[in-house]
């Protein structure tokens, strides 16, 4: 039986794909061999020593230490694009509100509880609608820093609104530039985009390359009638640095999905407590995809959509046994191991072995399981780091 420890609100589409007989997950359980969650913070929390795998459903892993975890052998994923339509539909209603008197007009109406007069109330806000005006997202110019699922996804729609839309994104993979339209401006440099936009989205991860990447100084390439649209993390802006901007009339608006107390009130902040993967659409996709990729490794040892693992797969097991392993990256290693199963007249059928940075992962398929003295002989190799048995049952 696997345990799997849940944290946040996890959908039952999701939950549902653990068969109950073979699993069993929950907040509680004792001894987990993974752990699912969303926005809960790992980081400072002791890591149950039987957890082999940590899947966030969403794309964010800046609350997991990935790092500490790829050096015990813990292979952490997440669910790329599962949620990015969600976010992309929150970013043009941000645009809109930001654009437009909505939230201003919708204040102002709540102020007339007191009338009764139809004919008064229609007077009366023909006369103060002038108030509310504000303009049109078709024809202006949209930077999207970060140009993976989110970031594309926005320009299409922003394309379709008739916006002029430039992208900066020095670490695009070949895929994403593949779903990129090719209307999109490529702009080599972050000051180069801001100079020319009037509405800012970021879609990049929380990372050391893009910590405050918007600050005081990034802040005075803007134009004074630009909004930023911040739907990606907090760590990216430094929000003390936009109130500034804000208070100084260097800068429109600030719409974001992460609230800090120097953002509560103002009124040119529009700020939502971290609903942009809140829809049931993005949540079932998120989880049904992290509990696939779960039961994947667990039950076959495939690595799909891993953030600090190599993508390996060799199909489901179909007989015989299966050993995986982990191992530091140098060289040797694999052919240690191989020794070992030749000196103890082991066969081996088929095998993968992948790496990415400073670990090594492996898939061995053997006709029948080594004895324990085998096994012991094999974790002791000289850097490997973990190593695992999976029967076909
Ligand atoms: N508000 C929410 O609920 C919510 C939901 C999903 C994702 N997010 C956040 O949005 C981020 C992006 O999500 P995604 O699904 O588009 O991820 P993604 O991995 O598909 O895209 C991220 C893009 O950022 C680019 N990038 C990395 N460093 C960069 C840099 N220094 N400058 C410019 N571009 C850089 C990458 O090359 C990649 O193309 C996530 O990491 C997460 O933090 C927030
Ligand atoms: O789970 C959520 O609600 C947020 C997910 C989001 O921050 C992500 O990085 O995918």
């Amino acid at each position: 039986m696997y345990q799997v420890r849940t944290y946040n609100k996890i959908s039952d589409k999701g939950l549902s794909l653990f068969p109950a007989g073979r699993y069993s997950v929950a907040e509680d359980v004792s001894s987990p061999e993974a752990i699912l969650l969303r926005s809960h913070k790992l980081h400072g929390e002791t890591l149950p020593e039987s957890v082999i795998a940590v899947a966030r459903a969403g794309a964010g892993t800046n609350n997991v230490p990935v790092d500490e975890y790829t050096k015990s052998g813990v292979v952490v994923f997440n669910t790329p694009g599962a949620n990015a339509n969600a976010v992309k539909e929150l970013v043009l209603a941000g645009m809109l509100l930001s654009s437009r008197g909505i939230l201003q007009g919708r204040d102002y109406v709540a102020t007339l509880g007191d009338m009764t007069d139809k004919g008064e109330m229609s007077k009366l806000l023909e006369a103060e609608k002038k108030r509310f005006a504000g303009s049109e997202l078709a024809g202006k110019k949209l930077g999207i820093v970060g140009l993976g699922a989110i970031g594309s996804m926005v320009a299409n729609a922003a394309l379709a609104l008739g916006m002029d839309v430039y992208g900066f994104d020095p670490a695009l993979s070949v895929e994403a530039a593949w779903r990129l339209p090719s209307d999109v401006h490529r702009m080599e440099s972050l000051q180069a985009l801001l100079s020319e936009i009037d509405y800012l989205t970021l879609h990049v991860p929380a990372i050391d390359a893009t910590k405050n990447m918007i600050n005081r100084d990034t802040l005075g390439f803007m134009k004074p009638s630009a909004a930023i649209m911040n739907f990606a993390r907090d760590a990216i802006v430094d929000s003390e640095a936009v109130v500034e901007a804000l208070d100084a009339g260097k800068l429109r608006n600030y719409v974001c999905d992460f609230p800090e107390p120097c953002l509560i009130g103002h009124e040119k902040v529009i700020a939502v407590p971290h609903i942009g993967a809140s829809t049931a659409e993005a949540e079932e996709n998120c989880a049904v995809m992290a509990v696939n990729q779960l039961r994947d490794y667990l039950e076959n040892g495939n690595i799909k959509n891993s953030v600090n693992f190599p993508e390996t797969s060799m199909g489901g097991l179909v007989s015989g046994c299966r050993i995986t392993f982990t191992n530091q990256n140098v060289s040797g290693v694999l052919g240690n191991v191989l020794s070992v199963f030749a000196e103890n007249n082991v066969n081996v059928i088929d095998m993968m072995n992948k790496s990415r940075n400073d670990v090594a992962y492996n898939i061995l398929d053997i006709d029948t399981c080594p004895s324990d003295a085998v096994l012991a002989a094999l974790k002791s190799v000289e850097h490997v780091i973990s190593l695992r048995v999976i029967v076909r049952d």
